[in-house]
């Protein structure tokens, strides 16, 4: 494999991104870009300076957002096999995950401003001397578009919403099935219907539907594609 290559997963919230990216950074040896937890840590970023009442930055605001996501001081620690990730040295990787923060990226998300001052950040993770896994939205169509391996991993809503049940329940959190699908809708809508870097395959991008596939046979299908396509 290549030092510098990029292989790009895309697809909507709940398709099994995260997981089958970690699986391929371990078995790859590659470095992983999770753009969504950038952007996660963005919208954080401007809750937060709502709680101070001076300087508030509001999520429809998109030069002062975009004016935080330049000085973002964002921080990726590699632990015990996880990635802890800091805003302003504050250990912030639970605090991105909640629903509330999740909405509020994906409604920074439309602006222009907002993902160009993100681009760079999220290109730069390319030049660590290995290879790289981006996972995200616009990994394949916009931030690598010459990545030489582009996967879009979807799924049914059901099937998420499912996915996304069980998860909180593994966790111990009750949550309600209909409002969980009603929440994934509505940010596939917003996601898939921006002007800007709007969630959809590149042209040369394996489309891999994940509804009726185990989390096993999805790595088993990408890593294939991948060895065809590098070999
Ligand atoms: N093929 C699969 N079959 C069943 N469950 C799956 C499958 N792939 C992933 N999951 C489970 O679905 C849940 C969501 O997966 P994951 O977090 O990887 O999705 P994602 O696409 O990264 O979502 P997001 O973009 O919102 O971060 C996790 O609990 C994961 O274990
Ligand atoms: N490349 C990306 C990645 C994410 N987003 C937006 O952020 C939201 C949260 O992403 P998760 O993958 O962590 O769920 C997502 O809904 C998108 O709106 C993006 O625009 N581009």
């Amino acid at each position: 494999m290549m030092t510098n290559m990029v292989i790009t997963v895309d697809g909507p919230s709940g398709a099994g991104k995260g997981t089958l990216c970690y699986a391929l950074a371990e078995k790859l040896g590659f470095a992983l870009l999770d753009s969504g937890a950038i952007y996660r840590v963005t919208a954080l970023a401007a809750l937060k300076t709502q709680e101070q009442s001076k300087s508030a930055v509001k999520l429809d605001d998109e030069f002062a957002l975009a004016e935080l996501a330049r000085n973002l001081k964002i921080q990726f620690l590699p632990t015990n096999g996880e990635v802890q990730i800091l805003l302003n040295g504050e250990n912030v990787s639970r605090k991105i995950r909640t629903q509330e923060v999740a909405d509020a990226a994906s409604k920074i998300a439309v602006f222009p401003a907002v993902r160009a001052a993100l681009l760079r950040l999220q290109q730069d993770f390319s030049k660590q001397g290995k290879g790289l896994i981006a996972d995200g939205r616009d990994m394949g169509t916009v931030v690598f578009p010459n990545a030489q391996v582009k996967l879009f991993l979807d799924a049914s809503a059901e099937e998420r919403a499912k996915r996304r049940y069980k998860q909180l329940q593994s966790k111990g959190i009750d949550g309600n099935f209909a409002q969980i699908l009603a929440e994934i809708k509505e940010r596939d809508f917003r996601d898939r219907n921006r002007p800007i870097a709007p969630l959809k395959p590149a042209d040369d991008a394996l489309l891999l539907d994940s509804t009726e596939l185990s989390i096993e046979e999805v790595i088993a299908r990408a890593l294939k594609y991948i060895e065809s396509k590098t070999a």
